[in-house]
């Protein structure tokens, strides 16, 4: 079989920073999910009947009807077009944007393109099972809606569902599919370099493949979304976890609004685009990592909102009130910025005391957060003791994502968009109710989507996984997914990820409807 170029990238999970990362006065905080997706490219080495003309198969194992083929254009200026080898073949623009501009950025880059692409090539992508929710798939099995009936599916699991019609949990699955796609594509043909797992260059050529893969996403995700939108979970899926601060919409706009008119695009194409001079594209990526022993938790809301929607509503209150709206944008942009801040204080206290460190953890999570500064036992005087700088830190954090919470209430109620909603409100504030919680909340635009938690030691987890199974008001279902400030990576063999040689070879294909 053809050597096999291996690409993941990750999910990902806005802790802070939801509406506000839209514009760029403001950073957000993501976090990278250690559920990844993999996309695998072959060339095709035998003689491809369907098309004299070069084809690129790819394959969704985990879905029904998850096969798109399409016969490869390529113009000499550079610039693909794709048509479906079946006309009756239903579309992903997600898949088709990646590979259009993955292409476009090979053919400008690699002079013997032609020669490589010969045949075609042929492409598997598979998402951990987290991307996806499984509740279809534990209840075919007659398994409860625990974890451990999560952690006892396969990897890479078949959703039993078309791509169209499958319940996503919220952690990113079309950016992470397309930095993979765009890595694994762009990687095949050696016209970047990526990192290995585990290695996180912040210069030389696999940090220059990770900034042109990078750009390459966005303007992939944006082109299939028809918007250019923040792009932090792109981001995420080639850096890992980071405070990020959104490139100017200006950047790509113009070359968006072209391709949608084809005949006008410039004839210097994609890299006119992708290559910029740095200053060009501004995103900005700071590297952060939860601190040690920060346990991140995720579950998935059966009831679910619509993002767009969700966006489009809190945009348009702040057009309509750029008063109001500007203070509270304000107050919540310096209390994500303080929290943040006493995160990485507290990462670097840890770093240089461990042991003090893991001491105060061990106290704290016996205790329920709201409690932590009024246990402190009083001074001889009768005054308020202050705690350690360590436990003072840990106050803070718990405090300053309290008063986050209250500022998203409050655009709630201003912008009439559930953004925490009642109901989010009181899980939330029962998973506060467990001694070791630091922080509840709903990540990115919030809605009736998805929780998180985090919890400091094994027992706060069980404890508030109990809740959750326990919780009647609305379904709450666990996800496995933990934090891993890892980004993009190319992987040397199938076997370095457990579970991927068995879901590529071995998951009986699903039948086509
Ligand atoms: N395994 C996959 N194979 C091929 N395409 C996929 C796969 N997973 C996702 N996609 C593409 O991504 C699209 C989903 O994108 P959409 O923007 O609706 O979700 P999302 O916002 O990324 O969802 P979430 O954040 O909940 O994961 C699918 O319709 C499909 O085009
Ligand atoms: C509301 C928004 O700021 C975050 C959406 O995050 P999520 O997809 O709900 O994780 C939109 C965006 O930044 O693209």
């Amino acid at each position: 079989m053809a050597k096999a170029t291996i690409v993941s990238a990750p999910g990902k999970v806005l802790l802070t920073g939801g509406y506000l990362v839209l514009d760029r006065s403001y950073k957000g905080l993501v976090v990278a999910a250690d559920s990844r997706f993999y996309t695998i490219v072959r060339s095709i080495s035998d003689v491809v009947s369907v098309s004299d003309k070069p084809v690129v198969r790819v394959k969704s194992p985990q879905f029904l009807n998850g096969l798109w083929e399409y016969e490869v254009f390529a113009s000499d200026v550079a610039q693909i077009t794709l048509r479906p080898v079946e006309s009756s073949q239903a579309k992903n623009p997600y898949v088709e944007s990646a590979l259009v501009n993955a292409l476009e950025v090979a053919m400008s880059i690699v002079p013997t393109f032609h020669a490589k692409l010969g045949n075609g090539l042929e492409i598997q992508i598979v998402g951990a099972n987290d991307f996806y929710s499984q509740r279809e798939q534990l209840a075919h099995q007659s398994l409860p809606l625990t974890t451990e009936s999560l952690k006892s599916l396969p990897a890479f699991c078949p959703t039993l569902t078309n791509i169209s019609s499958v319940h996503k949990t919220g952690l990113g699955s079309s950016a992470a599919m397309i930095t993979s796609l765009v890595g694994a594509v762009v990687s095949h043909f050696d016209a970047v370099q990526l990192p290995k797992r585990s290695e996180r260059p912040t210069e030389g050529a696999a940090s220059d493949g990770m900034r042109l893969v990078h750009n390459t996403a966005q303007v992939a995700h944006c082109l299939a979304q028809g918007k250019v939108g923040s792009g932090f979970d792109v981001s995420a899926a080639v850096y890992g976890s980071h405070s990020y601060r959104r490139f100017s919409a200006s950047v790509i706009d113009g070359y968006i609004e072209k391709q949608k008119t084809p005949a006008s695009v410039p004839s210097n194409g994609i890299l006119s685009v992708i290559d910029q001079p740095s200053n060009t594209w501004d995103n900005e990526i700071e590297q952060f990592a939860l601190p040690p022993r920060f346990n991140m938790l995720l579950a998935d809301i059966d009831a679910g909102s619509s993002t767009p929607k969700l966006v489009s509503q809190v945009l348009a209150w702040r057009k309509a009130n750029a008063e109001e709206a500007q203070v509270l944008w304000s107050k919540l942009g310096a209390e994500n910025s303080a929290l943040e801040m006493h995160m990485r204080e507290l990462a670097s206290v840890a770093a240089s005391d461990i042991n003090a460190y893991n001491t105060v953890v061990d106290a704290l999570a016996k205790e329920n957060a709201a409690l932590w500064s009024s246990s402190l036992p009083a001074t001889n005087d009768g005054k308020k003791r202050r705690g350690s700088p360590i436990r003072d830190l840990f106050m803070s954090i718990h405090q300053s994502f309290q008063r986050i919470r209250g500022h998203l209430r409050e655009m709630s109620d201003l912008t009439n968009v559930p953004i925490e909603p009642e109901e989010q409100t009181r899980l939330l504030d029962a998973c506060l109710e467990v001694p070791g919680i630091i922080m509840a909340g709903v990540p990115g635009a919030g809605g009736f989507d998805a929780i998180f938690c985090i919890a400091l030691s094994d027992a706060a987890r069980e404890q508030v996984e109990g809740v959750w199974k326990s919780w009647t008001e609305m379904a709450v279902a666990p996800l496995l997914s933990r934090e891993s400030n890892a980004g993009i990576s190319r992987i040397e063999s199938e076997s370095d990820v457990p579970g991927l040689s068995d879901a590529l070879h071995s998951i009986s294909e699903q039948p086509t409807q």
